[in-house]
């Protein structure tokens, strides 16, 4: 099969829309049992790639396999080895949460009485066996998102794409939509996700690519790429002045670099607290000051300038 192992191999991968590209040739291979990121900000070509390994938007160009098929060819097959959780939650708002289970095994042909046992147990796994005859609509964000989980699950796929699992979910409904991701990976469940929260890929991810303007600028684990792109930590100085550049001068020779962003500037050091004892010697004083572990985050801001959500 192309690509080996891989799950999903892309090469030369292109996405255009009139004279728009929106993914300019990026490879990409995914192995069985991994969880899998794309990281980049709004606009970076993360739902465009998904689309196309989701079979829904064909490649304009370059090389893409999924489970060793060809999108072109062999949509239908390899959608039925998909479970795909959207970016816009697409429920039936006049079906239960459980026919919304019930009804979308049918179209993948599983006989009535399995796809009942079936969405029973996914009902547990995702915990709204509660919620089971309420209709959709009344159900919070976090639930809507849970029970679109558990229908990507119907079809017991081999790879299930999440488009930005979490967004405009509040923290604990975040936390909880984690928890049952993790669970899937536990079971060796393969996960292709993108997002553009740096704690998400840094939870979820096993590796990632980070993307920008639809390249791709860096790939590996989380860990890796704070490795090799950041220092061990970071200190955040607030200065009360209407610029921080007016002091980013005074800072000049401390720690391996220094990032200005208009409410604050950044110091990239192996150790926190001799720079900030530093600072003080030099008889700065910011308003605010705070020490912490370098994150995927600081390698977007290196590798592309921009933080990853503005
Ligand atoms: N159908 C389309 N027609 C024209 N341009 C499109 C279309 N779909 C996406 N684009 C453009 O392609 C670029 C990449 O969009 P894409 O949705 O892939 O980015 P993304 O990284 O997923 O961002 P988001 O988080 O906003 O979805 C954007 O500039 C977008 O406006």
């Amino acid at each position: 099969m192309a690509g080996g192992s891989a799950l999903i191999h892309a090469r030369g991968l292109v996405k255009r829309f009139g004279d728009f590209t929106a993914v300019d040739g990026i490879d990409v291979d995914v192995q069985p049992g991994e969880a899998f990121g794309f990281l980049g900000p709004n606009g970076a070509g993360k739902s465009s790639t998904m689309r196309m390994i989701g079979c829904v938007s064909p490649p304009t160009d370059g090389v893409l396999r999924i489970v060793g098929l060809d999108p072109r060819r062999d949509g239908p097959a390899i959608r039925a080895r998909l479970g795909v959780c959207p970016q816009q939650d697409n429920l039936d708002p006049e079906l239960t949460v459980r026919e919304n289970l019930t009804t979308y095994a049918r179209y993948f042909g599983i006989p009535r009485r399995v796809a009942r046992q079936r969405a029973t147990e996914l009902l547990d796994f995702v915990q709204l066996t509660e919620r089971a005859n309420s209709k959709v609509e009344p159900l919070s964000g976090g639930m809507k998102r849970r029970l679109t989980i558990a229908r990507a699950l119907v079809n017991e796929p081999d790879i299930v794409l999440l488009d930005e699992p979490t967004t405009g979910l509040d923290p604990q409904a975040r936390h909880l939509v984690w928890e049952r991701l993790f669970r899937l990976k536990q079971q060796g469940v393969t996960l292709v996700l993108t997002t553009h929260y740096m704690d998400e890929a840094e939870q979820l991810c096993d590796r990632l690519v980070v993307m920008d303007g639809g390249r791709i600028v860096a790939e590996g684990s989380p860990r890796a790429l704070i490795e090799r792109y950041s220092t061990r930590e970071v200190v955040e100085l607030r200065f009360a002045a209407a610029s921080q550049e007016d002091f980013a001068g005074k800072l000049d020779g401390l720690g391996e670099r220094i990032e200005v962003l208009p409410d604050r500037i950044l110091l990239y050091v192996a150790d926190g607290d001799a720079a900030v004892a530093e600072v003080h010697g030099r008889a700065l004083t910011p308003a605010s000051v705070l020490v912490r572990r370098s994150s995927l985050e600081d390698v977007f801001l290196h590798l592309t300038g921009r933080t990853l959500v503005d």
